[in-house]
């Protein structure tokens, strides 16, 4: 079974008036191993957040399943988390529980297992991470490294889908940093989960993904198939892949126009080059032998190669030239075919059955979502009063009808600026600064915001910790009432076992100097958690709720939630099968009509030229939107998200993740496979 796909679209956050980022849109595919890369401070471990509904975004949709956890209620996204397993960047570990507790945490917790059952998992986990013989110590007599894998194996031990991690290496040598990543790609190959790491680590980067992204200046500047970053020739990308100090990155996140001419200036006078060395690709990580094969390493290979006419040129080559000859002869390729000739042909032939970034899939979603999830009853979207954490109102708010929206929102699954939502543009240097400004003055707000919002979060931590003393009393009584509110998972659910102690008792190892930084990570995603709960504002948690932050500091922090149980699972995969199949029909000549120009690959942020084109970024989204013949930068309607390169679920493919089957079917000329065949094959002859 393949791990769950993540589809992310339009999604914007902001604490106060400092927005983070904007129209973040992107796929994390189905099993596969995907990287998310940019400077300090540029949101990554928000959007980590975001994904597991710890915090909320204000607009954009994250589809899982067909759920759209920005809008869902509260009951479905808990029921949603239990998919994930977190690794924060520090562990998160409870201070005053030995390691063998802290792992077993989440199976005491949300499972029925017995003692000794639990006891053979723990063990295992423990194993797997190399932490066999240390399950008595307590996290404060453990290393750095030790503290993450035991992270990890908590993360792993509820057997997730989606397998999200901070900065795995952080502050761990280079080979533990090299056995940890070998580690992730075994635990791809033997759950084939979704998994996307945030790292800073070159190396990680650069071996261990399927798929790369980087977020830089509010906006995800790509994502997209490990081959196009690692060649792109975008500056801020090539400056980051190659840790160079000359280029758009600088200490405080970036530079302008003026100081970056002014480098390069004195770097010319000192004869030195602002070229970029030569990007290259490192061979991608083998799973130890004797685990088999990593199944997304093809199912990746088909998807990619239903993009492949979107991607810049030398990404295509890398693809093309890293194809063996099973490969070749699976895609119809002839041996002697030229490279070159073959781009041509991908470029003007595209397969005719490929929907590659999904787009249509995201926004039937996002009308279901509409009319299935905004009925009384789940309490979702805007104006959801459900969830505040107040009983007595939140079951007011589940009988009340849907709030109509307001004059200058979105309809629920609606992007406001539809317009301008999707494209993910690489701003020039200097841009930024103009445009910053604007905002700032549009917000009546100086850009020191964002300094104070920084400054604002070992403040909210404090609160956070003075807040937790004192809710600790009125947790048990609100957390039984809302679990009596659960479905039927609430069985399966101790009420208020003594979690308040634990977080006291955490609390007190901190002081202590023992974990300090765990319970920051967990407090934060905990605080986050209550104002997403809450459907108010994410950034400034209140003692009122407090209760909510560490049920949700638990479910990120511990796994993210609990085991599904048989019955679930198997819901869940009828459900998805029938989902396939929607998919399928949906595709099924939806984009054979469709004009299929340099436009797709100019919007999804690759910077691919239409022929006689020079590859450069359309910072406006002007040509794109001259090319869309409508709309405005991001017009929806034409444009395909950006840059997510992932291609969504096909019909008769895993991409929507529970079949095991590579996409496309082999013995005959249908699907897609049959698709890139047929191109391949007018081609050849
Ligand atoms: N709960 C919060 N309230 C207010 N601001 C926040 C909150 N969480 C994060 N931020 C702000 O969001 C911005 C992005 O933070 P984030 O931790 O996601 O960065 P990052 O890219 O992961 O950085 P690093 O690589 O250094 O870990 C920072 O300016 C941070 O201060």
């Amino acid at each position: 079974m393949a791990g769950v796909e993540v589809g992310i679209k339009n999604l914007s956050k902001s604490f106060g008036s400092a927005n983070i980022w904007s129209d973040v849109t992107l796929t994390l595919p189905a099993g596969e191993v995907s990287v998310l890369l940019g400077p300090s401070g540029t949101g990554k471990s928000v959007l980590l957040k975001s994904i597991i509904g710890l915090l909320k975004p204000e607009k954009g949709s994250i589809f899982i399943h067909d759920t759209d956890l920005v809008r869902c209620s509260e009951s479905k996204l808990y029921e949603i988390r239990k998919l994930f397993g977190v690794l924060f960047q520090d562990g998160a570990l409870f201070g005053s529980m030995n390691l063998f507790d802290n792992i077993a945490f989440p199976l005491r917790e949300h499972t029925r297992k017995g003692e000794s059952e639990i006891s053979d998992i723990v063990m295992e986990k423990l194993e797997l991470v190399g932490l066999g013989g240390a399950e008595d110590k307590l996290p404060g007599e453990i290393s750095g490294g030790m503290k993450k894998r035991a992270g990890l194996a908590r993360a792993l031990v509820l057997d997730p889908e989606i397998i999200l991690v901070d900065e795995p290496d952080s502050g761990l040598d280079p080979v533990r940093t090299a056995y940890l990543n070998q580690l992730i790609v075994d635990l791809n190959t033997q759950l084939d989960a979704t998994i996307l790491i945030v790292t800073h680590h070159l190396g990680t980067a650069r071996s261990l993904p399927d798929n790369i992204g980087m977020l830089f200046r509010k906006n995800l500047v790509m994502f997209g198939p490990r081959e196009v970053l690692l060649t792109s020739e975008e500056p801020v990308v090539q400056q980051f892949l190659q840790g160079r100090r000359i280029g758009p990155i600088g200490m405080s996140e970036e530079k302008d126009s003026a100081q970056m001419e002014a480098e390069m200036e004195e770097l010319k006078k000192k004869g030195g080059s602002a070229e970029s060395e030569e990007s290259f690709i490192d061979p991608q990580l083998d799973p130890t032998e004797g685990l088999g094969e990593r199944k997304a390493v093809q199912r990746r290979k088909d998807r990619v190669m239903q993009v492949l006419h979107t991607l810049p040129e030398k990404a295509q080559t890398a693809i093309l030239e890293s194809l063996t000859e099973e490969d070749m002869e699976r895609y119809g390729i002839s041996k002697d075919q030229d490279r070159t000739e073959l781009i041509e042909i991908t470029y003007n032939n595209p397969p005719e059955d490929a929907d590659p970034f999904g787009y249509k899939a995201m926004q039937e979603a996002e009308d279901n979502s509409m009319v299935e999830e905004s009925p009384a009853g789940e309490g979702e979207g805007e104006g959801d009063k459900a969830g505040s954490g107040d009983p007595d109102a939140d079951a007011d708010a589940r009988r009340a009808p849907p709030a109509p929206p307001e004059s200058d929102e979105p309809l629920v699954g609606v992007p406001a600026d539809e317009d301008a939502g999707g494209t993910v543009v690489l701003p020039q240097a200097g841009e930024h600064t103009k445009s910053e400004d604007e905002k700032s003055d549009e917000a009546g707000n100086a850009p020191e915001d964002q300094q104070q919002s920084d400054d604002s979060d070992e403040q909210q931590s404090d609160e956070q910790q003075s807040d937790e003393q004192q809710s600790g009393e009125q947790q048990s009584d609100e957390q039984d009432q809302q679990y009596h509110e659960d479905d039927a998972k609430t069985e399966q659910i101790p009420t208020g076992r003594g979690d308040s102690e634990q977080g006291g008792q955490q609390q007190d190892q901190d002081q202590q100097g023992q974990g300090g930084q765990q319970a920051a990570a967990a407090g934060a995603a905990g605080a986050a958690g209550a104002a997403a709960a809450s459907g108010g504002s994410d950034d400034q948690p209140t003692g009122r709720h407090h209760w909510r932050d560490e049920q949700y500091a638990e479910q990120g922090a511990i796994g993210a939630g609990g085991i599904v149980p048989m019955e679930r699972r198997s819901e869940r995969e009828g459900g998805d099968e029938d989902r396939t199949q929607q998919y399928g029909q949906q595709y099924g000549g939806q984009q054979q009509g469709q004009q299929r120009t340099g436009r797709e690959a100019e919007r999804s942020g690759w910077a691919q030229p239409t022929p006689g084109q020079d590859a450069v970024p359309d910072p406006s989204g002007e040509r794109a939107a001259d090319d869309a013949g409508q709309g405005g930068p991001g017009d929806q309607r034409q444009a395909p998200p950006a840059g997510d390169g992932s291609g969504r679920p096909q019909g008769d493919g895993p991409g929507h993740g529970q079949q095991d089957v590579p996409r496309g079917r082999e013995d005959d000329d249908d699907g897609l496979i049959g698709g890139l065949r047929r191109m391949f094959r007018r081609s050849g002859s």
